[in-house]
C-alpha cells in the first residue's frame, strides 16, 4: 500500500483481542465480496440466488448499515431465519451447505471475529451495502486492512435496476456532488443490469452504453431476478490480480424470457478516450514503455493527484479521483499494475517479466473515473512524466 496511514474509517480497535499469540503475517485469507446498488435494485434478490444455489462455498452474510439507519432488520431476516423476529448471530445452516448469519453495523474486527468463531469455518463473506451507501470508503478501509487482516477484499458487485437507473444517476446533488448511484458504479468490479424484463432491447443498449461510460473497466451482465452465472461472481480478484485489470469478458444475457442479443459489441460504449456522464468522467492515458526515471514521477503524480488533489507542477487542484487503475510496463522488462480507491493506491510489480496474455509491448495505460476528470489530467500527467 501507498498509504503511509492507513484509513481507520471503521472501527478495527477490538481487533488486539485476537490476542498475541495469533501470527499475523502467516493466516489464510477469507474472500469478501462487496455487493452494492441502488434502493430496489436487486441486491437481496441475488444474495438470496447465491445462497440457494449450488457453489460449495460457506458463505456469511453481512448487512452492513455503516451508521445509516436504514431498515436492515426486516432484509436481514429473509435471509438468516424467517422464523425469528430479530437480528439473529445464529448460524443458520443452508441444505447447499452454506452457513448463512447476518449482522449488521459491522465493523472489519467484528466481521474477522465472526468468521474466526463460525462453527465448521466459513469459505466467503458477503457484505450488503445499503442502497445509499457511497462504496468508496468501505472499500477502501476493506482494502487498506487487507495486509493485516483475514479478509481478502475480491470485488465489489453492483446491481442496478435497468428500468430506473439512468434517472438515478441524473439526480442532482447539492453543490453538484457526484450522487451515491453514481459512485456505486464508478466502484464496481461486476454490474449487474437488473430488471431485463421491464426493459426494451434499445433500452438496455442505452442503460449499457451509459454504465460503460462511467465506468469502462466493468464486467457487465444482463439479469433477471439478479441471476449472474456464479462463477463470474466469486474469484473475481479485483484487488489482488493484476490481470483482472484486461480480462474483459463479454456481456451476458440471462435472461431466460428473452432472447435478445445484448452483447457488448452491439453496444455504443465510447471508443475514444474521455466520457462524461452526470459530473462522473473517466479518461484513459495510454502509456507507452516507460524508463525507471519516468515511472518514479508517475509515481510521484498519482501521489500529487490521489493524496494532495494537486498537479504536481501547476499545484493546481485536481479533479476528485473515485478509482485509478492501471497497467504499467518498463523498459527493462517489469510490468505494474495500478489499483486505486480515492486517495488509497497500489503499484504492484507482476511476478517475472515474460509477456501476459493480451498485453503486449506498448500497451500500458492509466484509467481515472471521477468527478470532472478530463483532458487536463492526461496533458498533466504526459508532461510530468515526459511521455
Ligand atoms: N420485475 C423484476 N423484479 C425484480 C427483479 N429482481 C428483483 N426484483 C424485485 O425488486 C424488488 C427489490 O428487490 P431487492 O432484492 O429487495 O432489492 P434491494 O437492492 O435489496 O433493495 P433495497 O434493500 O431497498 O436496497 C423486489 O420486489 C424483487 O422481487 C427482476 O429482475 N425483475
Amino acid at each position: 500500500m501507498q498509504d503511509e496511514e492507513p484509513p481507520q474509517l471503521l472501527d478495527v480497535s477490538s481487533s488486539d483481542e485476537a490476542g498475541p499469540s495469533r501470527d499475523v503475517y502467516d493466516r489464510p485469507k477469507i474472500p469478501l465480496t462487496l455487493l452494492t446498488g441502488y434502493l430496489g435494485a436487486g441486491k437481496s434478490t441475488l444474495l438470496d440466488y447465491i445462497l440457494k444455489e449450488e457453489h460449495g462455498y460457506k458463505i456469511a452474510v453481512c448487512m452492513n448499515d455503516f451508521g445509516d439507519t436504514t431498515d436492515i432488520e426486516a432484509k436481514s431476516l429473509t435471509l438468516s431465519d424467517p422464523s425469528s423476529q430479530s437480528t439473529t448471530t445464529e448460524f443458520l445452516s443452508l441444505p447447499n451447505g452454506c452457513l448463512c448469519c447476518s449482522f449488521k453495523d459491522m465493523g472489519i474486527a467484528a466481521i474477522e471475529e465472526m468468521v474466526a468463531n463460525a462453527p465448521g469455518g466459513i469459505d466467503w463473506v458477503m457484505v450488503e451495502l445499503t442502497g445509499v451507501a457511497d462504496p468508496g470508503p468501505i472499500v477502501r478501509s476493506f482494502w487498506a486492512n487487507e495486509e493485516m487482516g483475514d479478509l481478502i477484499l475480491d470485488g465489489v458487485v453492483c446491481v442496478v435496476d435497468s428500468r430506473n437507473v439512468l434517472k438515478q444517476l441524473a439526480e442532482q446533488r447539492e453543490g453538484d456532488e457526484i450522487n451515491e448511484c453514481q459512485k456505486q458504479v464508478a466502484c464496481a468490479d461486476v454490474i449487474l443490469l437488473n430488471k431485463l424484463d421491464l426493459v426494451t432491447p434499445e433500452q438496455m443498449k442505452e442503460v449499457e452504453s451509459t454504465i460503460r461510460t462511467i465506468n469502462p473497466t466493468l464486467r457487465v451482465h444482463h439479469t433477471t431476478q439478479s441471476k449472474a452465472p456464479l462463477s463470474d461472481l466469486f474469484n473475481l480478484r479485483a484487488f489482488s490480480d493484476p490481470t483482472a485489470l484486461t480480462s474483459t469478458r463479454p456481456t451476458t444475457n440471462h435472461n431466460q424470457n428473452n432472447d435478445h442479443d445484448h452483447s457488448s459489441d452491439n453496444c455504443s460504449h465510447p471508443s475514444h478516450t474521455q466520457t462524461h456522464t452526470n459530473g462522473i468522467s473517466t479518461i484513459l492515458i495510454p502509456l507507452p514503455v516507460l524508463n525507471q526515471k519516468q515511472y518514479f514521477k508517475l509515481n510521484e503524480f498519482l501521489e500529487s493527484i490521489l493524496w494532495d488533489n494537486k498537479y504536481p507542477i501547476s499545484k493546481k487542484p485536481s479533479p476528485e479521483i473515485l478509482r485509478s487503475k492501471g497497467y504499467i510496463q518498463l523498459d527493462d522488462g517489469r510490468e505494474y499494475v495500478l489499483q486505486g480507491v480515492a486517495d488509497l493506491f497500489e503499484l504492484k510489480e507482476l511476478p517475472g517479466s515474460e509477456q501476459k496474455e493480451g498485453q503486449g509491448q506498448g500497451q500500458g495505460k492509466v484509467v481515472f473515473i471521477g468527478k470532472n476528470v478530463g483532458e487536463e489530467v492526461k496533458v498533466a500527467l504526459r508532461e510530468f512524466v515526459g511521455i
